[in-house]
């Protein structure tokens, strides 16, 4: 049983509706189209490609935040749909956009956070993430008090409470400043030593190189190149990742 598994999963968004009586403005159009992929567990694994490769709707299929069209996906075995609750249980999620509640503090958020997965007592746990994340001195602070790259940081705090096997971060390091983006990579690192299985998005592609067993890399909803980061790097040539990205993004097909 696999971390994670698509299987010929496709995804057509509707067309946007308009006039009086709701009329469809068009055919729809095609995020992701018949992608199969499987993380094994403990690998740290790289989802690269340029802005609307379908990344993100990959992501949000996988947490049950979208829906696929054709195709199934699985979080350690549990079917994101069919058994929703486990799958979830089994991930957590780092989004790309930050949304946070801005009446509750930073502690706050994170209890509730763990409420939701049906813990209690978990500040121990929540001080060791707070501590491993640079955030332990803002503890009591309110979320609207928080720059733009610590509410980040507690975004990946949030993913974090309920010690899922399973990791998916979606652009992180947007924004954040070069410690955290250390100390980041180095409890990720970390969490992926100890057993976690890590999926990655991000456009800064050293990171992936340095981080990254292996890489997928999407194109307008393909999936244009599959293998281990040496590997890649090899066959594509060039000097490093981005250079390979930009080939295999040039290339024809
Ligand atoms: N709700 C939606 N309705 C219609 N089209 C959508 C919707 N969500 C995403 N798309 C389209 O699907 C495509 C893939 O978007 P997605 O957000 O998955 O890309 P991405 O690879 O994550 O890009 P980025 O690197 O910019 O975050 C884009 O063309 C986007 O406009």
């Amino acid at each position: 049983m696999s971390a994670i598994q698509l299987e010929n999963v496709s995804k057509i968004f509707p067309p946007a509706k308009k006039g009086l009586f709701g009329q469809a403005s068009g055919p729809g159009f095609q995020a992701l189209k018949d992608i199969n992929l499987t993380v094994e567990h403990g690998e740290f694994f790289g989802l690269l490609g340029p802005n609307g490769a379908g990344k993100t709707t990959m992501i949000s299929i996988l947490a049950g935040l979208t829906q696929a069209t054709t195709g199934r996906a699985t979080i350690c075995g549990y079917d994101v749909i069919a058994d929703y609750k486990n799958s979830r249980r089994a991930l957590g999620v780092v989004p790309q956009e930050i949304v946070y509640d801005p009446f509750f503090t930073v502690r706050e958020t994170l209890r509730l956070q763990s409420g939701y997965f049906g813990l209690r007592n978990n500040d121990d746990w929540i001080d060791e993430i707070l501590h491993n994340l640079g955030l332990s001195d803002k503890n009591d602070t309110n979320m609207r008090a928080l720059s733009g790259g610590m509410k980040r940081r507690v975004l990946v705090a949030q993913a974090l409470v309920h010690r899922p096997p399973v990791i998916i971060l979606d652009e992180p390091t947007a924004g954040v400043d070069v410690d955290l983006r250390r100390g980041l990579w180095e409890f990720i690192t970390r969490l992926n030593r100890e057993g976690h299985t890590i999926l990655l998005t991000t456009h800064y592609l050293e990171e992936a190189e340095a981080l990254c067993g292996r890489i997928a890399m999407l194109k307008a909803g393909e999936i244009v190149a599959l293998d281990t980061t040496a590997a890649l790097l090899e066959r594509v040539g060039g000097d490093d990742l981005e250079e390979a990205f930009v080939r295999i993004m040039h290339a024809e097909k």
